[in-house]
């Protein structure tokens, strides 16, 4: 029932006023939770501070979907999230429903046992036949149900020695001044002695409800039930967040279970135009209008809102604690409207901008990449400033481990070849989108083509890597502090000659990121670009987005036992020194058995030494010393500095066997003369990338000619290696026909299949 939770009560009320913390494994809150009420919260991320929350169940929260009983585990799931809040200082209430829904299937059930009991007497027999249930009076079920689910609440409350108390209310009771005040006063004084009340209408006597004139922009709200009772309360005991739980994940822009309905993330007052709203549930009274409606009324009267589901049995364990943790979940009610484009706006405006880029003359987008490589060079000046305080900001900051600040800083040499490789992409693009690769005559007068167009919307992610840009722009004519803002605001003047500004978004903070990475209808494919935890994260959060990327880059040198003196140094060299912090950067060095203790073996340790390349042994390595450098930790490891690993092999057989178990099929080198050794090598490593007698560092799209490259891919599927422009296309079928039916081709119709290959359209020669 409590999970891995285990709680040590704490009775001293005093104590459990402000920040005493009684849960063993949850962090204590140290931030002050007063709050002076008025204004609602503007974001999420200041839910934390809300000091006195509404928690309003709704009937299918409360109770089963099949009828049978009350839904025990979400129910103490949420008695132990709300006892964890107040346990935090917090002063917690909870408007409950499910009064009516309980007390109905009590009811049904006592009823259904009285009649056979009955039937049973009288005719001697215990057929439970004929036995109609008569309509039950909702007034009645809810009497019965209020006391078992109070019950129940007590119970669970005293497993966290958390005393509960039952306010039964009505709309009467509001509009009653006296009462009003009475009522005030004794959630203040429960609240006071740290108990939780737990409120509901008290449907055994409420009144038939009112026309609800009242809730447009006036000030009281009438209470026909449980969602305007928990946001008059709300407002009434100045709550600083109103947690309204339901069977749906929050407020949809249309019914859920419509085609293209879309959960709304932040409403805004105003928004209502834009939602349409489906029947209520089965239990439901109020409706999602009546919750809208309620939580536009609370929002105005300072308190914030957030509608959420507590049925889903993956969520409702922590919806509440999350909510208040400022993590996205469910409808955020928010007064304070962003002033630029949500992520989604961005992301419709790159598919629109994307759809008309792809339907530009193959000129015009090649005069786009030309623009793009003339502005990297002529503002070269301005991109090179800004670049440099972005570094010392890093710096200042102490915030950037060293290959990560390497990788942020621009020069302008990397400015140059950046400009040199767009225009080769703006070279050899002329016919990349458009290009027919296969044509079919599939039968007389209908035929078919198949041509490249492009994947559609990327989403790249870039961190310290202001170089993407650029690149990953001109392949895909893409998105990430200053220098990506005055690289995303050159492409964007780029793209302007012909009228696409928009086709390229930056998206600047992680936050985003994640929602960006939800957007399975907009977004086509995901790039990321940086650390390998960062590849890691965006593979996790990526939702149904494939991810075109690799999450390691352990690539190995094997040198072999007929390796060549003068190629080893300068290979092993060139792949760990020349920019330890890439991803095709040498990680482990496989050495033959033989050449141990032989010169050419000291000649590597020497070369490693005089770059200063730290050294870890592998186990088998140190058997072999008496005094071996640190032992690694795992033969797994990307270092990305100045370090490697040493192992050594039996065999080419053995180096092999080493790379698949440890390596990254990223890129991966044998050294040697022997050739039958190197193609072995060569055709057994399932690698990416596979090299022979050359530095791990080739491998890179501008280096195989490739022009600038998105990344280097070690999935299997459509692109593998370094991506070029071809890894960034996709192809679609274009079928040209006469009036043809396939049921012309059956056995006895008239037309047959001829599936002959026509010759494919001349390139163009320029
Ligand atoms: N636009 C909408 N967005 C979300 N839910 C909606 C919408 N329109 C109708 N609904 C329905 O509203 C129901 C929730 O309201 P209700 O039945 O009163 O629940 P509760 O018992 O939790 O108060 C959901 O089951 C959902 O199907
Ligand atoms: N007071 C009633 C519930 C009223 C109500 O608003 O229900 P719901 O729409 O499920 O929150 C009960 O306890 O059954």
């Amino acid at each position: 029932l409590l999970g891995s939770m285990y709680y040590l009560p704490c009775r001293n009320q005093r104590l459990r006023n402000e920040s005493i913390r009684c849960w063993s494994n949850i962090p204590f809150i140290t931030m002050p939770l007063s709050r002076a009420h008025g204004k609602p919260f503007a974001h999420r991320s200041e839910l934390k501070h809300a000091k006195r929350i509404v928690v309003k169940l709704g009937s299918a929260v409360v109770t089963r979907g099949d009828e049978c009983g009350l839904a025990l585990g979400r129910l103490a799931s949420i008695v132990e999230q709300v006892s964890m809040l107040q346990n935090q200082g917090r002063e917690m209430m909870i408007v409950t429903s499910g009064a009516v829904a309980f007390g109905k299937q009590r009811l049904r059930h006592e009823i259904l046992l009285s009649q056979s009991v009955r039937q049973a007497l009288h005719s001697g027999q215990s057929q439970l036949k004929d036995m109609a249930i008569p309509v039950l009076e909702a007034r009645a079920c809810a009497a019965a149900g209020q006391s078992g689910l109070m019950a129940l609440y007590e119970a669970m409350f005293t497993q966290y020695s958390i005393c509960a108390a039952q306010i039964l209310v009505t709309n009467l009771d509001f509009h009653d001044e006296q009462k009003r005040r009475n009522l005030n006063g004794t959630l203040h004084e429960l609240l006071r002695m740290n108990i939780v009340p737990i409120i509901n209408t008290n449907d055994a006597v409420v009144p038939p409800p009112e026309p609800n004139s009242d809730l447009q922009g006036v000030n009281v709200i009438s209470v026909k039930d449980n969602d305007s009772l928990a946001a008059r309360l709300a407002v009434e005991m100045k709550t600083d967040l109103l947690i309204v739980l339901s069977d749906v994940e929050g407020l949809f822009d249309s019914p859920p279970g419509s085609d293209d309905a879309k959960l709304i993330d932040i409403f805004y007052p105003g928004d209502q135009q834009s939602v349409t709203f489906g029947t209520k549930s089965r239990v439901g009274m109020g409706g999602m209008e009546a919750k809208v409606k309620a939580a536009l009324w609370a929002l105005q009267g300072g308190t914030s809102v957030v509608i959420a589901n507590g049925t889903h049995p993956k969520i409702s364990g922590h919806v509440i604690t999350d909510i208040v943790e400022g993590k996205k979940v469910g409808t955020f009610f928010s007064e304070v409207k962003p002033a630029g484009p949500t992520v989604e706006q961005q992301a419709e405006m790159a598919r629109a901008g994307g759809r008309t880029l792809a339907a530009l003359q193959p000129e015009q987008r090649a005069e786009i990449i030309y623009r793009l490589a003339d502005l990297l060079t002529d503002q070269r000046e301005e991109i090179l400033l800004a670049n440099k305080k972005d570094l010392e900001e890093a710096e200042n900051k102490g915030r950037l481990a060293l290959p990560l600040l390497k990788r942020l800083s621009l020069s302008t040499s990397k400015l140059n070849s950046l400009a040199i490789g767009l225009r080769q992409i703006a070279a050899s693009s002329q016919d990349s989108v458009g290009r027919v690769i296969r044509r079919t005559r599939i039968a007389k007068d209908l035929d078919l083509e198949q041509v490249t167009v492009p994947i559609g919307v990327l989403l790249v992610i870039f961190e310290s890597r202001p170089d993407c840009l650029p690149q990953v722009s001109a392949l895909a004519i893409a998105k990430a502090a200053r220098s990506n803002q005055i690289l995303h605001h050159l492409t964007q003047e780029a793209l302007s000659i012909h009228g696409v500004r928009d086709a390229v978004q930056l998206v600047n903070t992680r936050e985003e990121v994640e929602d960006l990475c939800r957007l399975d209808k907009l977004i086509d494919l995901i790039i990321p670009r940086g650390s390998s935890q960062l590849v890691r994260n965006i593979q996790k959060a990526a939702k149904g987005i494939p991810v075109m990327g690799h999450s390691e880059g352990i690539c190995h040198v094997y040198v072999d036992m007929d390796a060549s003196v003068e190629k080893v140094t300068r290979i092993i060299r060139d792949s760990k020194c020349e920019y330890p912090a890439a991803c095709n950067a040498l990680e482990t060095l496989l050495i033959h058995r033989d050449l141990l203790r032989t010169p050419l073996f000291d000649q590597i340790i020497d070369m490693l030494r005089v770059e200063q390349v730290k050294i870890h042994a592998g186990p088998k390595f140190a058997s072999y010393l008496t005094f071996s450098p640190s032992e690694v930790k795992s033969l797994r490891t990307e270092y990305g500095d100045l370090e490697c690993c040493i192992e050594v092999v039996d065999s080419v057989k053995e180096a092999v066997e080493h790379i698949h178990k440890y390596g990254s099929s990223h890129t991966d080198v044998i050294i040697t003369e022997n050739e039958q050794t190197a193609e072995f090598f060569l055709q057994h490593v399932d690698s990416a990338c596979v090299f022979w007698n050359a530095s791990t560092r080739f491998s890179d799209g501008y280096r195989f000619g490739l022009g600038a490259e998105v990344g280097i891919s070690t999935s299997r599927i459509h692109a593998r290696g370094p991506v070029g422009i071809e890894g960034l296309l996709t192809t679609k079928w274009l079928l040209r026909g006469d009036n043809h039916v396939v049921s012309d081709f059956s056995e006895h119709g008239s037309m047959k299949y001829l599936h002959e290959s026509l010759p494919l359209p001349q390139r163009n020669a320029s």
